[in-house]
């Protein structure tokens, strides 16, 4: 049998080779703080990636003691994986605001250490499924500061179609960090012997339609007519077509992940139990929104654009579905036909 000689490739594209070389390709006006910025993140996800995978060896399971602002009693994960975020990003000089799920107020930051742009995000995504061992995440937003703004929480308040990149990373089999930079979506596998990022899921499309939803039933009592009529229409198809397949893990991160590469929908809506919809706005909605759309797909609250939206508060909440172009067009058509 022939001897195989082919060599391995040497021509591996880490995460932050692929950053400099969109930075490049952006020319002289690209400063450079971007990419110093997104590389002070990529550490973040490496060393919440290192915490996760021994959670259960060094007692980092299990509550904090503490309550965010909003009511949830916060993990010892969700709050370590906030202040690995919060120093990182404080010390890469790059940053003027902060917004995290796990902070009640917007964290300006100090004149010396300022920088000029804004990052929303929530430190650790799916706590519900931390203890479990099941698949969870960070997400994350990034704006730029307003002209002429020292930095204020206004320079957040702004439409998420604003952003200038977002993210987010998921915690699993292996350590997924999935980025835009509004020039398409790529995917990064963390190689932990190299500690490198590596360019895995090149220029993501999300298929144009899919065969899955994924929604927490368990609120069907409470979900409203449009969402009802829609998931009658994908479980019980007329026609001869397939009902489409449930999956629904519950963590936004990881569920959003399967949407991006297999396609379908994924939906966390309003209803007569939580009126404006779980998932927050900010540093959840907004950025899954800007890489579905990124990614070819859609990104609504049912009746309006997400990345449209202009928020008010920091941790303001918004019904979401986003998915593929076809599949979330389908969900639109029931809200429309309510709305006549
Ligand atoms: O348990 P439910 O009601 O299905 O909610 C699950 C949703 O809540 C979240 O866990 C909320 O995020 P956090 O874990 O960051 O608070 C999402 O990841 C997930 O999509
Ligand atoms: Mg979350
Ligand atoms: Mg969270």
């Amino acid at each position: 049998m022939a001897e195989d000689t082919q060599m391995p490739s040497t021509d591996i594209v880490t995460l932050t080779r692929h950053i400099l070389a969109q930075q490049i390709r952006l020319g002289p006006a690209a400063t450079g703080d971007l990419t110093l910025l997104l590389n002070a993140i990529q550490v973040t996800s490496k060393f919440i990636a290192t915490n996760v995978r021994k959670a259960r060896l060094i007692n980092l399971v299990g509550l904090a003691g503490e309550t965010n602002v909003q009511g949830e009693e916060q993990k010892k994960l969700d709050v370590l994986s906030n202040d690995i975020m919060v120093n990182a990003l404080r010390a890469s000089g790059k940053t003027a605001v902060l917004v995290s799920e796990e902070l009640d107020e917007a964290i300006v930051i100090e004149k010396r250490l300022r920088g000029k742009y804004c990052v929303v995000f929530d430190p650790l995504d799916g706590s519900s499924n931390i203890d479990a061992g099941v698949n969870i995440g960070t997400i994350f937003g990034i704006y730029k500061l307003k002209e002429g703004s020292e930095g204020t929480i206004n320079d957040v308040l702004q439409p998420g179609k604003d952003m200038v990149a977002a993210g987010y990373t998921m915690y699993g089999s292996s350590a997924n960090l999935v980025l835009t930079t509004g020039q398409g979506v790529n995917g990064y596998t963390l190689d932990n012997a190299l500690g490198e990022f590596i360019l895995t899921h090149p220029d993501i499309k999300i298929p144009q339609r899919g065969k899955i939803y994924s929604f927490n039933e368990g609120n069907s009592m409470y979900f409203h007519e449009p969402v009802i009529k829609y998931l009658e229409s994908i479980k019980y198809p007329k026609n001869g077509k397939a009902p489409y397949s449930a999956r629904y893990i519950g963590s936004m991160v990881a569920d959003v992940h399967r949407t991006l590469l297999y396609g379908g929908i994924f939906g966390y809506p309003n209803d007569k139990k939580t009126k404006t919809g779980k998932l927050r706005l900010l540093y959840e909605a907004f950025p899954m929104a800007m890489l579905t759309e990124q990614a070819g797909g859609v990104a609504t609250t049912g009746t309006q654009r997400i990345l449209d939206i202009v928020p008010t508060e920091i941790h303001q909440r918004c019904p979401v579905f986003l998915g593929s172009k076809e599949d979330v067009e389908d969900l639109q058509t029931f809200y429309k036909e309510e709305q006549q």
